[in-house]
C-alpha cells in the first residue's frame, strides 16, 4: 500500500474536519484500509481569515477553495473535501469535482434566541445571517426584521444566539446535523419557504482530473442522485454568476429517474423575487439548470442585479 494511501485537504472549521473525517471513514471503508492510512492535513484559507465584511464584498466564493486548490495543483494533496455550496462555478483548469456524497437535509433550520419560530419573531428583531440569500428570504416574510452581518463558524454563531446578542439565526441544517448540534434548531423551515442555497448539503470531493489513481480510489463514494442534482444546480448559478450581490437560491431533486429543478432570484430586502421551475430527463439536468438560469435572466427587471 502506498503510504499515505491518500492525502485529503480540508479547511479547519468544525464543519470542515466532520466533513473530512467523513470522508476518511467512507474511503477506508470502501478500501479496507485503516483510517490512519489516510492523512487529514488542515489547509487555512482567504475565507477563514476575513471575519469583518460580507464575502460577497471581499471576493467572494474562491475565497473558501483557493489555498486548499493550491496544494492540489502542486500535489501536496491528493483530494479536497469541501461543501458544494461553498465552491465556485468555474474551478481552476485541471481540477474537478469527482465525486458528491449522498446529500444531506438540504432546509434551513431557524435558532431562535427566546421564540421557537421566525414568524413569532417581535416586531423590528434582529437577525443574524451573512448569506445575502437567507437576509433576502427573511426580509421577504417579515418585511419589519433586521438582519445584521453574521460571520465565524457555526458554534460561534449559536453562542451569539445563546447570549441573545441576536434574537435568532439561519443555519444549514446539514451542517447543524454533521456537528451533533441539529437539537439547536428551533424551528426547520421547508423549502417552499426558504429554497435553500445551490449545493446546500452536498458534500464535494475536488480532484486534479488527471490523477487517474485518485478519481477511481474516490468513485464508490459518488451518489448518483445528489451528482445530477449538482450539475443542474451548478448550471443554473453559472448562468447567473455575474451578479455576485444578488440573492440566488436554487434546488434540484431527482425522483422516479426524473429531475424538478426550481431557482429564485431576489432583491436584497426581498421586496421582489423570481422563480423558475423546470422538470425533465435526468440527462438533461444540465439544459434544464441552464435554462431556468436564462429565463430569470430575461424576466428581470432592469437594474435588477445591481439593486442593493
Ligand atoms: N457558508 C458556510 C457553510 N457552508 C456549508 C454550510 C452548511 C453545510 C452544507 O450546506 O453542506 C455552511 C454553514 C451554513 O450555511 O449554515
Amino acid at each position: 500500500m502506498q503510504s499515505p494511501f491518500l492525502r485529503i485537504g480540508t479547511r479547519g472549521s468544525a464543519l470542515a474536519l466532520a466533513q473530512a473525517h467523513e470522508v476518511r471513514t467512507l474511503l477506508a471503508r470502501a478500501h479496507d484500509v485503516p483510517e490512519t492510512a489516510i492523512d487529514v492535513e488542515i489547509i487555512k484559507t482567504s475565507g477563514d481569515m476575513i471575519q469583518d465584511r460580507p464575502l460577497s464584498e471581499a471576493g467572494g466564493k474562491g475565497l473558501f477553495t483557493k489555498e486548499i486548490e493550491e496544494a492540489l495543483i502542486s500535489g501536496r494533496i491528493d483530494l479536497a473535501v469541501h461543501s458544494s455550496k461553498d465552491m465556485p462555478t468555474v474551478l481552476p483548469d485541471g481540477l474537478g469535482l469527482t465525486a458528491f456524497l449522498a446529500r444531506e437535509d438540504v432546509r434551513d433550520a431557524f435558532i431562535g434566541h427566546a421564540v421557537k419560530n421566525l414568524v413569532d419573531l417581535p416586531q423590528g428583531a434582529v437577525v443574524g445571517s451573512a448569506s445575502l440569500r437567507r437576509q433576502a428570504q427573511i426580509r421577504r416574510e417579515r418585511p419589519d426584521l433586521s438582519t445584521v452581518l453574521f460571520r465565524g463558524n457555526v458554534p460561534t454563531r449559536l453562542d451569539k444566539v445563546r447570549r441573545g446578542e441576536v434574537a435568532g439565526t439561519l443555519l444549514a441544517l446539514a451542517g447543524l446535523k454533521r456537528l451533533g448540534l441539529a437539537a439547536e434548531a428551533t424551528e426547520i423551515i421547508g423549502t417552499e419557504r426558504f429554497l435553500p442555497a445551490v449545493g446546500q448539503g452536498a458534500i464535494a470531493i475536488e480532484t486534479r482530473l488527471d490523477d487517474t489513481r485518485t478519481r477511481q480510489l474516490i468513485a464508490p463514494l459518488n451518489d448518483a442522485a445528489t451528482e445530477i442534482a449538482l450539475r443542474a444546480e451548478r448550471a443554473f448559478l453559472r448562468v447567473l454568476d455575474g451578479s455576485c450581490r444578488t440573492p440566488i437560491a436554487g434546488l434540484a431533486l431527482v425522483r422516479d429517474g426524473r429531475l424538478g429543478f426550481d431557482g429564485e432570484i431576489l432583491r436584497p430586502d426581498g421586496s421582489e423575487s423570481f422563480k423558475a421551475s423546470r422538470t425533465g430527463s435526468i440527462a438533461e439536468a444540465e439544459t434544464l439548470g441552464r435554462d431556468a438560469g436564462e429565463e430569470l435572466k430575461a424576466r428581470a427587471p432592469a437594474g435588477f442585479f445591481e439593486s442593493r
